[in-house]
């Protein structure tokens, strides 16, 4: 048995890996097996999440194979499907594979990556944009008293008038949407004094429901500083209140896999704000960043610690760890921000790599719920600490933490009837935009997507407690999650909608958020695929949150479970969070990286 056939059959390749081997045989005979086998896992790796196949990964437990380093190596340098470029070349278009830094790669997938850090240093290492500090210096301080103190928003504000690139990174409540509020002000305001014309700006994200949150914050953070005494409200008139998702932003083409803007036709926007930049992937990352004008901003912001895209790369933390932790600026930058910072700023020689000193990271919550007190746990969760997590767990002393040890089954318990109550809510709800401002109360998560404990099942059966064992598929009040992007009916990935009983004559209609009244009807026919939604996996609920949260954690451990999966859970609860898990599994959670191979990092530095 040929070394693919053998990883096929253990699961280690799907169908569609083992086919691109097998087409390689076919057009070349002579290819040795160990070649085959990289590219099936090259291949597989993408849907793993990994931008490339780490060669030195290759233990019996990744791969079912046992082969040295040295050996993959040597197979693969001497085959002529694999290209070595030099440093940043482009890798020659007729090799299907790259091998670069001990990492194989799918041709396209180095492209991205070389494409995406070749075009994010040529964004840092723009001249810095002229800044008037000192006739914006009266309203900096308005926005930000404490900026000669080192406050963090303030820093982040200040550079992003200098710097063509930023990345604003920080947990949730951070303040990275107000201070993006406070920086577009200001680029408005010192456009004004200057005579030019108004910055045009785009905010965008991943999904749609996040660039609705986006916008909510946004509107948010306008209304304050509106009220903001000493600020004109004329300049708030001028910051934008809509936002979109990446992939409407960028233009797509119906059946193409290219965006009607890109490096020939780049977007029409001297700023663009991207929330949520975690859930970006490589592709779309790329496309992005090759569409931004020579001379606009890119601002860049997420929280690193949340689960990466669960398509290839993991863009933030590649971006974030090329910067590095210092804030420190070259004296040019350091000396034109003064009149706004004070000497708050770190300075540093210019020797550094092109991204330092392109992120803050902001470290105060700002947003607890009094109800709520999330920090420590989620801190906990972040570090991988397990024994402070569980020990605030058992001590109970978290305001609106519940600790369920040892619960599997959160429908089965006291829960239960809390769960429930919530959701047949939604079905005495008189109008769609009551009935959606229902839908954020409560979502049960869950960690995996199929088994007893995955978000099918759980839903089948909250479906089943809910509306009977006949129920109709769409019944009154149930809530659904839109699995696909479809720009024909405006509905993207991740968007949750309603099912209400229409008049007499007609069906159930399944509401959605937006549109002229605020909602907007479908008939669940006319749908883009979805799904039930009373229980989700923690990858779908990414930019969402809810009043309540229930994590159930799998009966045993599994190796998509990891910190960043169980931070990203908790940090998705406003009011209570509860959490159903055993110490074994919360420790081996704990334990564990979301780690994605990608030579990202290593390219931007
Ligand atoms: N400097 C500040 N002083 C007082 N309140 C603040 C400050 N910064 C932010 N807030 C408040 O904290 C809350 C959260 O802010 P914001 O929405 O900007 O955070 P965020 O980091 O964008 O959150 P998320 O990650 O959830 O999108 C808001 O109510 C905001 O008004």
């Amino acid at each position: 048995m040929s070394l693919t056939d053998n990883l096929l059959r253990r699961g280690r390749l799907r169908s569609v890996d083992h086919a691109l081997a097998q087409s390689l045989r076919r057009l070349e005979p002579a290819t040795p097996d160990l070649v085959l086998a990289g590219a099936a896992l090259a291949s597989r790796a993408i849907a793993d999440g990994h931008a490339a196949f780490e060669l030195a990964a290759t233990g019996e437990e990744d791969t079912g194979l046992l082969v040295e380093p040295a050996q993959w190596l040597a197979a693969l340098r001497a085959s002529a499907w694999v290209a070595q470029p030099q440093d940043e070349a482009a890798a020659d278009p007729q090799r299907p594979l790259v091998l670069e830094r001990g990492l194989l790669y799918l041709r396209r997938y180095r492209e991205y990556e070389r494409r995406l850090a070749q075009r994010l240093r040529a964004l840092a290492v723009q001249p810095p944009a002229a800044v008037d500090a000192p006739a914006l210096a009266p309203v900096f301080a308005r926005l930000f008293p404490q900026a000669r103190d080192g406050d963090r928003q303030a820093r982040a504000a200040a550079l992003a008038l200098a710097r063509g690139l930023l990345l604003v990174t920080g947990g949730p409540g951070t303040g990275k949407t107000t201070t993006v509020a406070r920086l577009l002000l200001l680029l408005i305001a010192q456009a004004r004094q200057c005579g030019a014309a108004v910055p045009r700006i785009a905010l965008a994200a991943p999904t749609g429901r996040a660039a609705e949150r986006m916008a909510e914050s946004l509107r948010a953070a306008a209304a304050q500083l509106r009220a903001t005494p000493g600020i004109d409200p004329t300049l708030c008139d001028a910051l934008p209140v809509e936002a979109s998702t990446l992939h409407r932003l960028l233009g797509t083409v119906p059946d193409r896999a290219y965006f009607r803007h890109d490096a020939r036709e780049p977007l029409p926007f001297d700023v663009i704000v991207v929330d949520e930049a975690s859930m970006v992937d490589l592709p779309l990352m790329c496309k992005l960043a090759e569409a931004v004008a020579d001379g606009a901003r890119l601002i860049l912001l997420g929280d690193r610690d949340q689960l990466p895209s669960v398509e290839a790369g993991d863009v933030l933390a590649a971006i974030v760890d090329a910067a590095g932790d210092d804030e420190a600026q070259p004296s040019a930058v350091a000396d034109a921000l003064r009149p706004l910072l004070g000497d708050s700023l770190p300075v540093r020689g210019d020797d550094a790599s092109p991204l330092a000193g392109h992120r803050v990271q902001l470290q105060r919550g700002y947003r607890q719920a009094d109800s709520l007190d999330l920090a420590p746990l989620a801190a906990a969760a972040r570090e991988g600490d397990a024994d402070t997590a569980l020990a605030l767990l058992r001590e109970g002393g978290l305001r609106g933490v519940v600790f369920h040890e040892d619960s599997l089954d959160p429908l089965a318990g006291a829960g239960r009837d809390a769960l429930l109550r919530d959701w047949r809510a939604l079905a005495d709800a008189h109008d769609p935009a009551q009935a959606l401002a229902l839908a954020t109360r409560v979502r049960l998560l869950t960690a995996l997507r199929d088994g007893a404990q995955g978000a099918a099942p759980l839903n089948a059966r909250i479906e089943e407690a809910l509306a009977g064992a006949h129920r109709p598929a769409y019944f009154h009040g149930r809530l659904l999650l839109i699995t696909e992007n479809s720009y024909r009916h405006g509905l993207f990935n991740g968007d949750i909608g309603v099912c209400l009983q229409g008049g007499d004559e007609e069906g159930p209609i399944a509401w959605f958020a937006g549109g002229g009244n605020g909602v907007r009807g479908y008939f669940p026919a006319a749908l883009p695929a979805h799904t039930g939604a009373f229980a989700m996996t923690v990858h779908k609920a990414q930019g969402s949150e809810f009043d309540r949260v229930w994590l159930q954690l799998p009966r045993q451990d599994v190796r998509s479970l990891s910190r960043e999966l169980v931070y990203t859970a908790l940090t998705r609860a406003r009011r209570e969070l509860h959490l159903c898990a055993s110490e074994a599994v919360l420790r081996a959670a704990l334990s564990r990286h979301a780690m994605r191979v990608s030579g990202l990092a290593a390219r931007l530095r």
